[in-house]
């Protein structure tokens, strides 16, 4: 019996993409490979300058890898985005000010021909109510808003979004990833680049995080949360020796930053290296806490290295 296989939405083999400004070259992605499948919901998760604009660039053919191949559902970004299988909601591209919200939905749902879904896209994404509204007058939550509702006009298979709540508050971020939810659904392939882990938490069943332009972790949302949930401990020592032996009290330690003779450390068990630290090491002020995104970034890009 034959087996059917279906395409990946996205594809993305050792993509590379180099920008060569005025004096100096800037590797923003550098040999990158992902594959997603249909029907997958990812977070690409990164700080600034990781280079998460860059690779949703090449995914939508805004842009062309220095190096590598890219495609979309089996083909090039651009055939793919002009069959209109796929949309996307960009941080860049504006809106025309002086049209309405309902105007501004009618017209591009009419360029797609697809004037037939303006009143229930307007309705899903929550939009029926400032209709009349200037899109000026529209918060920037609200903008956001807006071209989230484009992006759905055509009925697209693979949606992806750049920091889609970008200039939202919380209770906009809150509504905006309800609707989300609610559009998630019938096999959509969803992307979205964010800098928050509770965005990817909340949403994404597999986050892919990057850090200067690479990937240093890809899985399940859950791995990656407890991976990036350990603690972050810091003391200060009497001598360099006793921090180099606290350094190899078990093997998840791993040394983050280090000024003169205070030292920040990851563990996985705050508890007993915080023991360990006062009783056999010598160590004092010890400060335990959560660990930002970016130490698990250090800490991981430490890894993968
Ligand atoms: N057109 C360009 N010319 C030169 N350098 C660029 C260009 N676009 C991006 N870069 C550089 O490439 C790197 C990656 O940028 P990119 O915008 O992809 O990161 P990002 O993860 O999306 O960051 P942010 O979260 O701030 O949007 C950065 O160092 C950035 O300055």
């Amino acid at each position: 019996m034959e087996t059917l296989m279906k395409t990946d939405a996205i594809s993305l083999s050792t993509v590379k993409k180099t920008f060569v400004a005025k004096h100096a070259k800037v590797e923003a992605v550098k040999g990158i490979n992902l594959q997603i499948a249909q029907g997958q919901i990812v977070a690409l998760l990164g700080p600034n300058g990781a280079g998460k604009t860059t690779t949703v660039d090449m995914i939508l053919g805004l842009t062309q890898p220095s190096a590598g191949t890219v495609h979309v559902l089996g083909q090039s970004p651009r055939q793919a985005i002009s069959s209109g299988q796929v949309s996307a909601v960009l941080q860049t591209g504006g809106l025309l000010r002086d049209l309405t919200v309902q105007e501004t939905v009618k017209v591009i749902g009419t360029m797609h021909g697809r004037a037939d879904r303006v009143r229930e896209v307007m309705e899903r994404t929550g939009l029926t109510k400032i209709a009349k509204r200037r899109v000026g007058k529209c918060s920037g939550g609200e903008q956001q808003r807006i071209k989230f509702a484009l992006a759905l006009l055509p009925d697209p298979d693979v949606l992806i979004l750049d920091e889609p709540t970008a200039g939202m508050d919380v209770m906009a971020r809150r509504d905006f990833w309800q609707t989300m939810r609610a559009e998630a659904t019938g096999g959509r392939t969803i992307i979205f680049a964010t800098h928050y882990l509770e965005e990817a938490q909340a949403f994404a069943e597999r986050t892919v995080l990057m850090s200067q332009g690479r990937i240093v972790a890809d899985g399940a949302t859950e791995e990656l949360r407890h991976l990036i949930n350990g603690r972050s401990i810091s003391a200060t020592f009497c001598s360099e020796a006793d921090a180099q032996q606290a350094l190899g009290f078990d093997e998840s330690i791993v040394l983050t930053e280090q000024q003169g003779l205070r030292y920040h450390f990851q563990c996985t068990d705050s508890d007993q290296f915080a023991l360990a630290l006062l009783q056999q090491y010598r160590g004092r002020d010890i400060e335990i806490s959560s660990p930002s995104l970016e130490d698990a970034f250090i800490q991981l890009t430490k890894d993968a290295s």
